[in-house]
């Protein structure tokens, strides 16, 4: 795993084409231009105009409407469409990738099998999975490489993803879909969280601003000590539980309420659905 707080070094002026300029891709290309990644090294194509024009302009990056365009000489393909639609975007950019470019690709589902042989066999892939936080670059993303990947290109999708955050290589790629459940959708999850603690907050009496500010920066205090004290999340939780009080109040009432095997059936339909991805777009 990369270094907690340490910047990763910046890009250098090798042209980096993402195939789709959407939320995720506009993230990423947040992250990579902000650590110096000069922007006219990253080549945008996206279908939507009002996505490209904002891009160039928020960021000064290239955009094209057709895929071929974005990626033509570029030695780094980032894809960055929608599972449902990557086996056809693949199919038309496909002849071009016999010059061998590093793909990487952040789909949820699809695999390097499939991207390989959709862009023509014996790609060098990275499949990975970043999460929304990388806006913030306060993101996670797990990867993993294919066979076909040298060391090099190991290290330049290492620092493409660093840019938004925490990087960690997961060696069995069959692990990616569990990534995907855990952090990839994982922010949505604390969101759910916050939406209940603020509804209840307001049930309790609180108004509305004051419930979400207390929610919010409970979250994003609980989630610093999660990172920055080293400790396990069940002794931090138990500091905070009094014998008697409040929280054992609230604790058991979750613990009664199935909270854990709830949360592991989430996290099973959410894995089950990568694969599902998968095989349902092959
Ligand atoms: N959102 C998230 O939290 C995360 C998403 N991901 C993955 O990232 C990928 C993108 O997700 P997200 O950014 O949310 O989706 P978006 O829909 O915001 O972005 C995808 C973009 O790709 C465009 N597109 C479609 N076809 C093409 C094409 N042929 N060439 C270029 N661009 C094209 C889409 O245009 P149009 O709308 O017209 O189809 C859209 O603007 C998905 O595979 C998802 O699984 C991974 C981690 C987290
Ligand atoms: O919900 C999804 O399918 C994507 C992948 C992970 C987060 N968003």
């Amino acid at each position: 795993m990369s270094t907690p707080g340490s910047q990763p070094p910046a890009l250098d002026s090798q042209a980096i084409a993402f195939i789709g300029g959407g939320n995720m891709a506009r993230s990423l290309i947040a992250g990579l231009v902000s650590r110096g990644t000069p922007p006219g090294s990253i080549r945008v194509a996206e279908p939507v105009e009002a996505l490209r024009t904002a891009l160039h302009a928020d960021y000064g990056v290239a955009t094209f409407a057709d895929a071929s365009e974005a990626t033509a000489g570029a030695p780094v393909w980032v894809f960055a469409v929608k599972p449902q639609v990557m086996r056809t975007v693949c199919k038309t950019v496909a002849d071009a990738a016999a010059a061998d470019p590093l793909i990487v690709s952040i789909a949820a589902g699809i695999t390097s099998t499939q991207l390989d042989r959709w862009l023509g066999d014996g790609r060098a892939v990275v499949r990975t999975m970043p999460n929304t936080p990388a806006l913030l670059g306060a993101g996670i993303t797990g990867l993993f490489a294919n066979p076909r990947v040298d060391a090099d290109q190991r290290t330049l999708a290492e620092r493409i993803l660093a840019t938004a955050g925490e990087t960690v290589w997961i060696a069995d790629e069959a692990l990616m879909d569990a990534v995907t459940a855990v952090s990839g959708s994982g922010p949505a999850y604390a969101f759910l969280l916050a939406e209940a603690m603020q509804a209840a907050g307001e049930a309790q009496g609180l108004p509305a601003d004051t419930a979400r500010t207390l929610a919010a920066q409970t979250l994003l205090g609980a989630a610093r000590m999660l990172v920055e004290s080293g400790e396990s999340a069940e002794v931090l939780r138990k500091r905070v539980t009094s014998p008697g009080g409040t929280t054992q109040a609230a604790i058991e009432t979750f613990e009664a309420g199935g909270f854990r095997a709830l949360v592991a059936d989430a996290i099973e339909a959410a894995t089950r659905r990568g694969r599902e991805l998968s095989a349902a777009n092959d």
